[in-house]
């Protein structure tokens, strides 16, 4: 109050003001931003306890948050299964690190990405093979599951997992034990599941897309990961870790100006934390003095995006699928893909396609959209 700079509630200066949830309170070289109503709670601030520079700031200040974080902490040390579900780039595979190094198993996180195992060699991809199984096999190999023995089997874009997958690996996680391709005896294993998606398993199981009883298997604990837009509280903290965490040297000691500040905490991040990274991590090298700049801050070409709504209903396109040619409809994604920087909204928007229907044909089409990210 009185000083020079003044003080301002979403740009308008003021010298009282009523606040409404999310607020931006100006005060000289601070920002605020107000909540309201947030409880404050026993768990709040609590982290995994890691150092963060390994993989990632667990830290919050969102009170629901900490606390799922802290159930989770406790969860890992058990041997029950856990799945995380969340938006891309919300942290999933941070937190799956952080469940194997917490549960005090001394074997390897092992991480399988589902999307990638290949239907003909997906017995041997996952089990092992014995050498001279078939051509090629040149050597005992042991495969995913028992290379994870002992330790943590991380099963990363599980929605993405192909039905014949589905039931070999049930059938793994219900008798602990695996047969590698030409062998004879089935081999003990001691398995922790962690298992991720982006995508909405509920609705798979029930449309048929996923099994009902390898879902019921991974989830002995579900995890919910929050999308940035929803713990911009955490922005500080992020920022922080990202900075430090960048290669970029000298970025851990950037400040930010007031503008540069409102505009990280008032984009949609609807690719969560991995896009603030990549935005952060050429700022830092744009930079040319202590304060990174609101020039310094590129948008993504993400436009205007509505937050994904994966759970959105949306009726299956036939028509299009039969007007156009399988390769000249997987050329256009492809390159849209390329343009959009493998943001399927992106690639959505410019089709006039939902985005359900876009993953739909990015999986019939065997495309790594995670290619196409920067
Ligand atoms: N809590 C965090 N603190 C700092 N950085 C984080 C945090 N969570 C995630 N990140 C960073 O954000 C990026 C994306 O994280 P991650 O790969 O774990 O997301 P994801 O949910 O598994 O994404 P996808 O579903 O696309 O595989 C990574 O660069 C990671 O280091």
């Amino acid at each position: 109050m009185g000083s020079r700079n003044g003080s301002h509630v979403n740009d308008k200066r003021v010298t009282k003001a009523a606040l409404r949830d999310g607020d931006f309170i100006e005060l000289g070289h601070v920002i605020l931003r107000y909540r309201a109503g947030l409880l404050s709670s026993p768990a709040a601030g609590a982290d995994l306890d890691l150092p963060p520079s390994e993989v990632g700031d667990l830290s919050t200040l969102v009170p629901s948050l900490a606390e799922n974080l802290y159930a989770l902490t406790r969860i890992a040390r058990a041997h029950i299964p856990v799945l995380l579900l969340g938006e891309s780039g919300t942290g999933k595979e941070v937190l799956a690190r952080n469940v194997h190094a917490h549960s005090g198993r001394a074997g390897p996180l092992v991480a399988v990405n589902c999307g990638a195992l290949t239907a003909s060699l997906l017995e041997s991809q996952l089990f092992g093979h014995v050498k001279g199984a078939f051509t090629g096999a040149v050597r005992d190999e042991p495969g995913y599951v028992r290379r994870a023995d002992g330790g943590t089997l991380f099963l990363d874009e599980v929605g993405d997992l192909p039905l014949p997958a589905q039931a070999a690996l049930l059938r793994v996680l219900e008798e602990n034990e695996v047969a590698p391709v030409g062998g004879t005896n089935p081999i003990k294993v001691d398995l922790r599941v962690v298992a991720a998606t982006h995508k909405p398993l509920d609705k798979m199981a029930l449309r048929g897309e996923l099994r009902v009883d390898l879902l019921a298997r991974l989830s002995g604990h579900r995890h919910t990961l929050t999308p940035l837009r929803e713990r911009l509280e955490d922005m500080g903290i992020l920022v922080r870790d990202l900075l430090r965490r960048s290669k970029v040297p000298g970025a851990s000691e950037l400040g930010f100006t007031i503008q540069a500040g409102k505009w990280l905490l008032s984009q949609p991040w609807s690719l969560n934390i991995r896009e603030l990274s990549q935005v952060l991590g050429v700022a830092a090298v744009l930079a040319d003095g202590p304060l990174i700049e609101r020039a310094h801050l590129v948008e993504r070409s993400l436009g205007p995006l509505a937050p994904p709504s994966e759970e959105s209903v949306v009726a299956p396109e036939p028509e299009e699928e039969r007007e156009t040619a399988p390769d000249a409809l997987r050329g256009r994604i492809v390159a849209l893909l390329e343009k959009h920087r493998g943001n399927v909204s992106g690639v959505a928007r410019d089709m006039g396609k939902s985005r359900v229907q876009i993953h739909r044909w990015i999986q019939r089409f065997s495309i790594d959209a995670d290619a196409y990210r920067l």
